[in-house]
């Protein structure tokens, strides 16, 4: 496992961040970290990084503790604030990741900053961010980790930039099978991306499994309202499957589990990942119990 978290939970005096989270993310996989504002999600990556540090139970970085040298060795963090010295010039730049770390790829760094056309004496703060961006990925992947966290690196980058960047994220990702945790809030990106989900909300985990799994455990359902239900749906669905339900005139659409139970004459699709996000993400409905092995699991916030 890459990372494994039993009963983590991290309280600020504002209150818990995040709360009684027990979550595995498989390593190899490229995990989307979702959630609303303010649900944990950097705290969570915070954690993994050892800027923070639990109030309650544990993190495991493939087996290792955050913060021990096994664990900082095979993990780089890339945060959506780069801090990168405007002064130094790019080459001084990838010095510093060389001199700070025992793994260090100068080859792939270069590699990577020249594919944007960047060379090396260019001072850094006469970059773009989209530049700066792929200098902080250099950085990061240099380091030749096995787990990359992001949280958020790509929001401040114009959607052809962002595009371009990503791509290359996940091209080395690949070919070095680097296990990728990415916070995102842009859903539509993550279809192709990720194929893994960590969904949280008010500091638990709503959602986790692998996103196919999910996708076939799960079905969107359309149909004729019933105008005696207040939620629209008739009352054979049991509502404990129910995640979501949207009203729309005299139409009901929802997000079920065990799309097995739904009677024929619904009219029945496999959600998209953004589908199955976005019901979770609506939903204040209890979650599902944990299976009992494998497979997707949900847990109550
Ligand atoms: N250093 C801190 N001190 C006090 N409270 C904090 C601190 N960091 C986070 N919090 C609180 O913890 C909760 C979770 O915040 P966190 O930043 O982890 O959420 P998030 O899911 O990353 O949100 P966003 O999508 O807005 O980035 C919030 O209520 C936030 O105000």
């Amino acid at each position: 496992m890459a990372l494994r978290a039993t009963r983590l939970g991290r309280r600020f005096r504002s209150g818990w961040a995040l709360r009684d989270c027990e979550f595995e993310l498989p390593a190899g996989r490229v995990t989307a970290l979702v959630g609303p504002n303010g649900a944990g999600k950097s705290t969570l990556l915070h954690l993994a990084t050892d800027l923070l540090r639990p109030t309650t139970g544990e993190l495991r970085i493939f087996g290792a503790a955050p913060g021990t040298a096994e664990a900082r060795d095979r993990t780089a963090f890339l945060a959506q604030d780069k801090p990168l010295y405007p002064r130094f010039t790019v080459a001084d730049t990838l010095r510093f990741g060389r001199e700070f770390n025992r793994t260090w790829d100068q080859a792939t760094a270069e590699r990577i900053v020249r594919a944007g056309g960047i060379d090396l004496p260019t001072q850094v703060g006469t970059l773009s961010q989209g530049q700066c961006t792929r200098i902080a990925l250099a950085l990061a992947l240099g380091k030749r980790p096995e787990l990359l966290l992001l949280d958020e690196p790509l929001a401040d980058l114009d959607p052809l930039v962002r595009h371009e960047v990503m791509g290359l994220l996940m091209a080395e990702a690949a070919e070095r099978g680097i296990t990728v945790v990415m916070s995102s809030h842009v859903l539509s990106e993550l279809e192709n991306v990720c194929d893994y989900v960590l969904l949280l909300k008010h500091g638990g985990v709503r959602l986790v499994g692998d996103t196919q799994e999910l996708r076939e455990t799960h079905a969107l359902i359309t149909g004729r309202a019933d105008d005696g239900a207040d939620d629209g749906l008739p009352p054979e669905v049991d509502r404990a499957t129910v995640v979501e339900t949207a009203l729309t005139g005299r139409q009901v659409t929802a997000l079920v589990r065990e799309p097995d139970l739904v009677d024929r004459r619904w009219l029945t699709e496999t959600p998209s990942l953004e589908d199955l996000l976005l019901g979770y993400l609506r939903s204040d409905a209890r979650p599902a119990p944990r299976p009992a092995h494998g497979g997707p699991a949900e847990e109550a916030a």
